[in-house]
């Protein structure tokens, strides 16, 4: 059993307590699915030191503190429920839990406190610090994740009373980023996103370091004089500082790399189709099914990370790329969407848009308004969109009229079984730019571009070749038309 389906019965049973009038709910999970395959851990523990030694030969002292964030091991989950229905509270530490998962570790238990604010100098209250505290000892814990981004000062506080390491969201997000970044430029984008997270941080870190630095040579140096660790610091930032700008340097020359070919496809005016989506909702099934292109698919989040290009045919043999993005989950750090910037991007270019969601999720409309609000951070908002409802095979039928009724252009599919997967593939025929112009032309033969581009995007109602050229009578969309104007006959 799975952390997962663990906290969905968890939800029923606080339901069936009627916990919901209560302020607080804290719930200790049942120890006998805590099950470990001890394997897997080890292998994830080894990428883990790999990652981590790959960094380490430019940032000796900064490694340390990565090795230390990455290890996560059995882990008790805090969340502050300030807003919204206590199905909002389950299903945001649900995810927390998937996760935390995700990222290699064994869920133990949950607190949720319930107050109009975190604390903003411990996130939890004080008293409820402490019972996560007896919770961590109870559960033999090793770190606490909290369903927020904490400011520096309040992970070194709320560290301090539960005596154990806290990580934060937006540290957990960035971890699994970091574990499945395959491309050169997807761990480039990551390897950023880490450093500016890392940096206004490492006062904290550096300073506990510090303070033990400095204890060690108090009987020699005395108060005051300035310790190694600040000088490790300033050394560190220093580091880290330039290590950005070099990353930054690397992703935008691997931009422009990834633009020229994306010219390459848009000179050709291939009509291109990007697949987004809530990670998890099936974009790289999808993207299996209308293409055959054996994409890795993982339930898991975030198993895809980098954009994968394929081409496609809508049913009456037209060409059209496909393209999958990066999976989008709420409060996905600043940092990331920055980093990924530029891929993101791609999607802004796109000329549809298909918004895949999981059906079958408790909160797909939560879903559907987190990509979007990262859509409009990249200005990817006003691309055509279909909203595609997958995993129909699963889902609630009722969840299912709902979405309908709400999401008007949008279409229910299964990429699993098939189901609605036809009727897609025609909704995206219709909705890409038509061939709808009648053309009769006569292309010279060193224009054997726009003959290829007439064939891959329009009909070709009659074909001849002749001394001057090829001979087309075709049916082509807008932009075609006018660049064939030259040649009409
Ligand atoms: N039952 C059911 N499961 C599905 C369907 N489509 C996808 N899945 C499963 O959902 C999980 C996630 O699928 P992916 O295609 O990897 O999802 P993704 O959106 O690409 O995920 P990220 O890479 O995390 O962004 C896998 O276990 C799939 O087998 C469907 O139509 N029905």
């Amino acid at each position: 059993m799975t952390a997962r389906d663990i906290l969905t019965g968890r939800a029923a049973a606080l339901a069936s307590t009627g916990s919901e009038r209560a302020d607080d709910a804290a719930v200790v999970l049942d120890d006998q699915w805590a099950g470990h395959d001890g394997d897997q851990y080890d292998r994830e523990e080894r990428a883990a030191l790999r990652r981590v030694s790959g960094l380490s030969t430019e940032l000796e002292d900064v490694t340390e503190v990565e090795y230390r964030r990455l290890r996560l091991e059995r882990v008790v989950l805090a969340a502050v429920w300030s807003h919204g229905t206590l199905t909002d509270a389950e299903n945001s530490l649900r995810e927390l839990a998937a996760l935390a998962e995700t990222a290699g570790s064994q869920v133990l238990a949950g607190v949720v406190q319930r107050r109009p604010h975190p604390d903003p100098s411990t996130y939890l209250g004080k008293g409820k610090a402490a019972e996560l505290r007896d919770l961590v000892i109870a559960e033999g814990a090793d770190t606490v994740v909290a369903d927020t981004e904490l400011a520096p000062s309040q992970r070194r506080a709320l560290e301090d009373v539960v005596k154990v390491k806290v990580i934060d969201r937006t540290a957990l997000i960035l971890d699994i980023f970091a574990q499945h970044a395959k491309s050169r430029e997807g761990k480039a984008q990551v390897e950023l996103a880490q450093l500016q997270y890392l940096l206004p941080r490492l006062r904290g870190w550096g300073e506990s370091m510090s303070r033990q630095a400095g204890g060690q040579a108090a009987g020699g140096q005395g108060m005051g004089s300035r310790g190694p660790g600040e000088t490790k610091i300033e050394l560190d930032r220093r580091r880290i500082n330039s290590r950005i700008a070099r990353l930054r340097r690397e992703i935008a020359a691997m931009k422009t790399v990834r633009e020229t070919k994306r010219g390459g496809r848009r000179a050709h005016r291939v009509p291109s189709v990007a697949i987004a989506g809530y990670t998890n909702a099936g974009k790289s099934s999808l993207l299996n099914r209308l293409t055959g292109a054996g994409v890795l698919v993982e339930d898991q989040l975030f198993a895809t990370l980098d954009p994968t290009v394929r081409r496609a045919e809508t049913p009456d043999g037209r060409l059209y790329t496909l393209s999958d993005t990066v999976g989008f989950v709420r409060q996905l750090p600043h940092e990331l969407v920055e980093a990924f910037r530029s891929t993101l991007e791609e999607v802004a270019d796109a000329d549809l848009l298909l918004h895949v969601v999981d059906g079958s999720h408790p909160d797909p409309e939560g879903q559907i308004s987190a990509v979007r609000s990262v859509l409009a951070e990249v200005g990817a908002d006003d691309v055509k969109e279909v909203v595609v409802v997958n995993k129909v095979d699963l889902a609630d039928p009722e969840v299912l009229d709902r979405l309908r009724r709400h999401e008007t252009h949008s279409i229910a599919v299964s990429a699993r079984t098939g189901a609605g997967v036809d009727a897609l593939r025609a909704l995206v025929a219709q909705e890409l730019p038509q061939p709808d112009v009648d053309v009769e032309v006569l292309v010279p033969y060193d224009r054997g571009d726009l003959v290829s581009r007439v064939h891959e995007t329009g009909e070709v109602l009659a074909s001849e070749h002749l001394a001057e050229g090829t001979r087309l009578s075709a049916r082509v969309d807008a932009e075609l038309a006018h660049d064939l104007a030259a040649y009409a006959r």
